[in-house]
C-alpha cells in the first residue's frame, strides 16, 4: 500500500463554527477521523504545519511547505496538502516554482464547507486527493470538485459554490469519475525534484481602473523590486492629463526594477504589441508581459526569479522559460 504524507495548513475544510465566524481548528488527524475509508486507499501519516485561514498565508508559509516536502520527500509516495481555498491558487503556483519536476504527486485540496457540516465537499475532495496522490500524477496540482488542475494554471473563480477552481488557458489534467482518475495529460518530470528556498517578497500588483492616479503607481514602484500592472484587454498603459505612467515605468526600470504588464481579463492573456497603448512599452522600454500566465503564477514566478538573480537579461530569460507549463512556449 502506498504511503502518503498529509500536510495540514488550515482553511474551511478544517474550520469550526465560532462566535466570530468560521475558524480553522481541526488537525489533519481529526480530518482523517471523518473519513475512515481512506485507510483502504493508502497509508497516511500527518503533519500539522500551521492552522490558518488562507487569507493569512504568506510567502514564508510557502517556504515552510516546500521545506516540509523536501525534508520528507524520500519517505513517501505522494503528498496531500490541505489548504484554504482563498489563496490556494497562489500556493499551488509558488510550490510549482519551489519544487520543480517532482515525479511524485503533490496535491493541494480544501473545501468550501467545513468537514463537520452535513452538506460538505470536504470528504469527496479529500478522498479524491488521496486517490490522486497514489497515482502516476507527477508535479503540483489542485484536486477539487472532481477536477485535477495544474498548479500553475489554477484560479479561484467561484467564492461560494463547490466548483471553486478553474484551469486558466490550459486544459484540465484529468477528472475523477466515481473515485477513478481519468488522466488526460501526464506532466513531464525529472528523476528527482529540484528544490528552491529563496523568494524575494517585494513583488506588488497594481490593478488599474479608468482614471487611476499616477501617484499610486509611483508609490508602488518605490516600495517594490517588481511590479505587476494588471491592465485592460490585451494590455497597455493609459495616458491622460496629470499622469505619466510611461515615464514612471521608464524611471523604475532604469533603477533596475522589473515591470510586468498583464491583463484583468481572465482568459487568453496579453499581447502588448497589438495596440499603440502597449507597443512602445514592449518595443522601447522592454517591459515583460504575462501572455497566457495567471496573475497568481506571475506573482510567484517573480518572487522565485528575483530570489535568484538581479540580472535583467537573466530575469527575462527565466520569466519566459516555461516552468510546469505556466506559459506557452514562444519561439
Ligand atoms: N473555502 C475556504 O477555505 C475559504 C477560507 N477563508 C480559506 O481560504 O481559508
Amino acid at each position: 500500500m502506498k504511503k502518503i504524507l498529509m500536510i495540514g495548513t488550515g482553511g474551511t475544510i478544517a474550520s469550526e463554527v465560532t462566535q466570530d465566524g468560521l475558524a480553522p481548528e481541526l488537525t489533519s488527524q481529526q480530518l482523517l477521523e471523518h473519513i475512515p475509508a481512506i485507510s483502504e486507499i493508502c497509508e497516511v501519516e500527518c503533519i500539522q504545519l500551521m492552522n490558518l485561514d488562507s487569507t493569512n498565508i504568506t510567502p514564508n508559509h510557502w517556504r515552510l511547505m516546500a521545506r516540509c516536502l523536501r525534508d520528507h520527500y524520500a519517505a513517501y509516495d505522494g503528498f496531500v496538502i490541505t489548504h484554504g481555498t482563498d489563496t490556494m491558487a497562489y500556493t499551488a503556483a509558488a510550490l510549482s516554482y519551489l519544487v520543480q519536476g517532482s515525479p511524485k504527486p503533490i496535491i493541494l485540496t480544501g473545501a468550501q464547507r467545513p468537514i463537520g457540516f452535513d452538506s460538505t465537499d470536504s470528504k469527496i475532495n479529500l478522498t479524491d486527493s488521496f486517490r490522486c496522490a497514489t497515482e502516476d500524477l507527477p508535479g503540483v496540482s489542485i484536486v477539487f470538485n472532481n477536477k485535477v488542475i495544474l498548479g500553475t494554471r489554477a484560479r479561484k473563480t467561484h467564492s461560494k459554490s463547490f466548483q471553486a477552481f478553474s484551469s486558466i488557458n490550459y486544459p484540465l489534467l484529468g477528472v475523477l469519475r466515481d473515485g477513478c482518475l481519468m488522466r488526460y495529460i501526464r506532466q513531464d518530470c525529472g528523476a528527482a525534484p529540484i528544490f528552491y528556498d529563496l523568494l524575494d517578497t517585494k513583488v506588488s500588483l497594481l490593478k488599474l481602473i479608468p482614471g487611476t492616479d499616477g501617484e499610486l503607481l509611483n508609490y508602488v514602484l518605490q516600495r517594490s523590486d517588481a511590479v505587476i500592472i494588471e491592465s485592460f484587454g490585451v494590455g497597455g498603459l493609459p495616458s491622460y492629463e496629470g499622469t505619466d505612467f510611461y515615464s514612471s515605468v521608464c524611471a523604475a526600470m532604469e533603477q533596475g526594477k522589473t515591470v510586468v504588464l498583464t491583463t484583468q481579463v481572465q482568459n487568453e492573456g496579453s499581447d502588448l504589441l497589438v495596440y499603440n497603448v502597449g507597443h512602445s512599452l514592449k518595443e522601447r522600454l522592454g517591459v515583460l508581459e504575462a501572455y497566457d500566465m495567471t496573475t497568481e503564477a506571475v506573482v510567484a514566478k517573480l518572487m522565485w526569479i528575483l530570489g535568484q538573480t538581479r540580472d535583467r537579461r537573466e530575469i527575462e530569460r527565466m520569466f519566459y522559460m516555461p516552468v510546469a507549463h505556466d506559459i506557452l512556449w514562444r519561439a
